[in-house]
């Protein structure tokens, strides 16, 4: 690649360039053969955009309102562990790259910076991400977020151990300290096993957790709780009696489970089955602004980015976090005024073909 990146796969480029091998391994790894790593792109690939033609597009409103906030586009920034391995601001940088797009930032509880340091270090909304954690981590979590101005909590159910990330076992990959455990466990966890990420899992997370769990941290909060890693509409069902605020459709960028369907595969289902009752969520895979405008045509109310916001942000910290947000709104922007669609209500279903539906009509 010669110059500037000019999407965000030459981020991705730029990226592999800059970090050690291992760190871009453990980035851009998915779980055991990748087959769903592979499928979240892919996927996308597979639906066609119908564009409306001789509409007035001479004005593009992206904005939205996700949770009461209004953003400036559908994006948010999905949590993501261990920022400093890409680029030594961490999550402060990544953070400040949000609020200069007015986007939601995701912090991770497995963030390398702490909660307070992106807290202090910016103006973005911020919504933390945590686990089916031990109750006294949680807690401890619940209290810092609310206190810190955190929006809302997102509860990431797709990890009740952690996924088999064979480039992180071969590589004896290594997790730095992930701060905000501090005082709450030994952050010096160590393993003989491979991958240090499966002491702190084991020293954390509880298996044992269940919808009922949901209940008791519903109990302890009053931040509206999104839950992360819903692929069918059954469990999206139980999710709303459960009384969460919103749901992601999300495969945890096919680094947990191999062999779940890529995330824009399933989201038709699950919008079905929430009925609207409260906004669905996705991530996995989203590389351009047509991928964002396939999925909000399929009922997203919003998607989450993450491998390609950790490139931008090792490629050029604060600068490419900002860069990469941009080029995928520049992208959607295109992407509406090419389709048709001023508003992202505008966006419809009868905007986009699926492979079954093409499939169907040749019948
Ligand atoms: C390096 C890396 C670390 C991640 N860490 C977390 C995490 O701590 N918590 C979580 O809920 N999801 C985590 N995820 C999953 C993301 O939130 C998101 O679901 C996924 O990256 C979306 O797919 P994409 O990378 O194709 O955009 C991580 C993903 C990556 C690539
Ligand atoms: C308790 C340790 C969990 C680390 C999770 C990081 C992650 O979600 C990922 O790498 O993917």
């Amino acid at each position: 690649m010669a110059g500037e990146p000019i999407n965000v796969n030459e981020f991705e480029e730029l990226a592999r360039k800059v970090l050690p091998k291992i760190y871009y391994d453990f980035f851009s790894g998915g779980a055991e053969d990748q087959y769903t790593l592979k499928e979240n792109i892919e996927a996308f690939r597979r639906i066609i955009i119908r564009p409306r033609i001789l509409v007035d597009v001479s004005k593009i409103d992206m904005s939205t309102i996700i949770l009461g906030h209004r953003t400036s586009a559908p994006i948010i920034v999905a949590p993501t562990s261990s920022h400093q391995l890409a680029h030594p601001e961490g999550e402060v940088a990544t953070a400040r790259g949000a609020a200069a797009c007015n986007v939601i930032m995701g912090v991770a509880f497995t963030s390398t910076c702490t909660m307070e340091e992106v807290a202090s270090s910016c103006k973005a909304v911020r919504f933390i991400q945590t686990f089916a954690f031990k109750r006294e981590i949680t807690a401890n979590m619940v209290q810092r977020a609310e206190r810190n101005g955190f929006r809302a909590i997102i509860l990431t159910v797709d990890a009740p151990r952690l996924g088999r990330k064979e480039a992180d076992i071969k590589n004896k990959m290594i997790a730095p300290p992930f701060k905000n455990f501090e005082g709450l466990i030994s952050t010096e966890v160590v393993s003989d096993k491979g991958s240090n990420v499966e002491a702190y899992a084991a020293e954390t997370l509880v298996p044992s957790f269940c919808w009922k769990d949901i209940a008791w941290l519903k109990s302890i909060t009053k931040l509206p709780i999104l839950i992360k890693g819903v692929l069918t509409g059954e469990d999206a069902t139980k999710a709303i009696e459960a009384g969460v605020a919103g749901i992601i459709v999300s495969n945890h960028g096919a680094r947990q489970l191999d062999y779940t369907p890529a995330t824009i595969s399933v989201l038709e289902e699950v919008v079905h089955a929430v009925q609207g009752k409260v906004p669905v969520l996705l991530d996995g895979g989203i590389r351009r602004g047509t991928d964002i405008f396939k999925a909000l045509a399929l009922g997203a109310k919003a998607v989450l980015i993450g491998r390609p916001v950790i490139y931008g942000l090792a490629a050029k910290g604060e600068t490419g976090v900002k860069q990469v947000i941009e080029m995928l709104k520049n992208e959607l922007e295109q992407t509406m005024a090419l389709a048709g669609c001023c508003t992202v209500d505008d966006i419809t279903r009868s905007h986009v073909n699926t492979e079954t539906e093409r499939f169907l009509c040749r019948m």
